[in-house]
């Protein structure tokens, strides 16, 4: 039996470049991992079979669950044949724009390479995460990336000054494919400084980074979702560095320095907003095990 945490993850920056042959869209995001964490435990089963049972009634648990499939692919990689029995305890709200079913994919197939002793390299597993979705390389490295490509080619940056992250989910949930299918360049009137923000990142200043936060996904899901704008505006009014809808969105973060600015701002969103609040902080790679 093997427990394992995977980590929900927010876009610092979000840049589309432009829309590739294949359908995917060219982008260029600065990644961070943070402290909201499902936790998965995987035990083997001598059967051969794969299945999943979490603490969310709606999460499917056959192949339309990332983790199932992250656990059958790597199973049928490596010729393997043990199955195994996953439960996920989900902490990360489900289509947020907070990779939840992403890291618990990573989390799968960086267990499953520990509990079959596989013995495939980090690398290796980035190449088979990246077969189950654009996010799952980043899940499998955290720490603060530069994701470019599809989202699945890393860069190890400066992780970020450690800071606290004021999460809040609108209840609506969005699609990514959809977000990125009504995606139009002309819709965007700020794009992000990337190479500013890497700048900022590499000084340990994370006043610069919080002025550069920039996700031109905004675009489209907030004239659709309205309370995304409110919730932004209110983390601002709060006291928030910064504040951004995370990934293709709903939810919206904000980062604060200290933790009692993080749970003043949490309060004041908990009375005025219909949303989840959750409070957490940023990992860095040198944190993780
Ligand atoms: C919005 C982000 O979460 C930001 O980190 C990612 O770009 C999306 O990552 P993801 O959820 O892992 O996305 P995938 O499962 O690979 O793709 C879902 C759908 O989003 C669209 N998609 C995704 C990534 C990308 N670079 N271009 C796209 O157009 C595709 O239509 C795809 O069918
Ligand atoms: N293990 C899982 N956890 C959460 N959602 C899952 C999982 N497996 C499959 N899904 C499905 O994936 C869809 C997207 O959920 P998810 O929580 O991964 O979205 P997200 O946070 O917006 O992801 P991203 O930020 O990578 O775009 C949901 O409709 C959900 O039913």
């Amino acid at each position: 039996m093997l427990t394992i945490k995977g980590n929900a993850k927010i876009n610092l920056t979000l840049d589309v470049l432009y829309k590739r042959e294949d359908g995917f869209h060219q982008v260029e995001m600065i990644m961070q991992a943070i402290d909201l964490a499902d936790e998965l435990r995987l035990e083997e089963r001598a059967t051969g079979n794969i299945s999943i049972a979490s603490t969310i009634a709606r999460l499917p648990c056959d192949q339309r669950n990332l983790a199932y499939r992250a656990a059958a692919l790597i199973k049928e990689t490596c010729q393997v044949k043990s199955g195994v029995h996953i439960f996920i305890d989900k902490k990360i709200p489900v289509a947020a724009g907070l990779a939840g079913g992403s890291t618990d994919a990573a989390s799968v197939l960086l267990g499953l390479n520990r509990l079959w002793k596989l013995g495939l390299t980090t690398h290796e597993l980035e190449q088979l995460g990246s077969k189950l979705g654009s996010d799952v390389p980043f899940c499998i490295k955290g720490g603060t990336m530069l994701a470019t490509g599809r989202g699945e080619i890393l860069q190890s940056l400066v992780d970020i000054k450690p800071c606290f992250v004021i999460l809040a989910k609108p209840s609506v949930s969005v699609s990514t494919a959809w977000v990125y299918r009504q995606y139009k360049s002309q819709n965007v009137k700020v794009r992000p400084n990337t190479a500013g923000v890497i700048a900022s990142l590499g000084q340990g200043d994370l006043v610069g980074v919080a002025k550069g936060v920039c996700n031109v996904l905004e675009s489209v899901t907030i004239p659709v979702h309205p309370e995304i704008k409110r919730l932004k505006q209110a983390m601002m009014q709060h006291g928030a560095m910064a504040s951004l809808m995370s990934g293709s969105g709903p939810t919206v973060f904000g980062l604060a320095e200290d933790q009692t600015k993080a749970e003043y701002i949490a309060e004041k969103l908990k009375s005025q907003c219909a949303a989840d609040i959750f409070v957490t902080k940023t990992v860095g790679r040198s944190e993780e095990v």
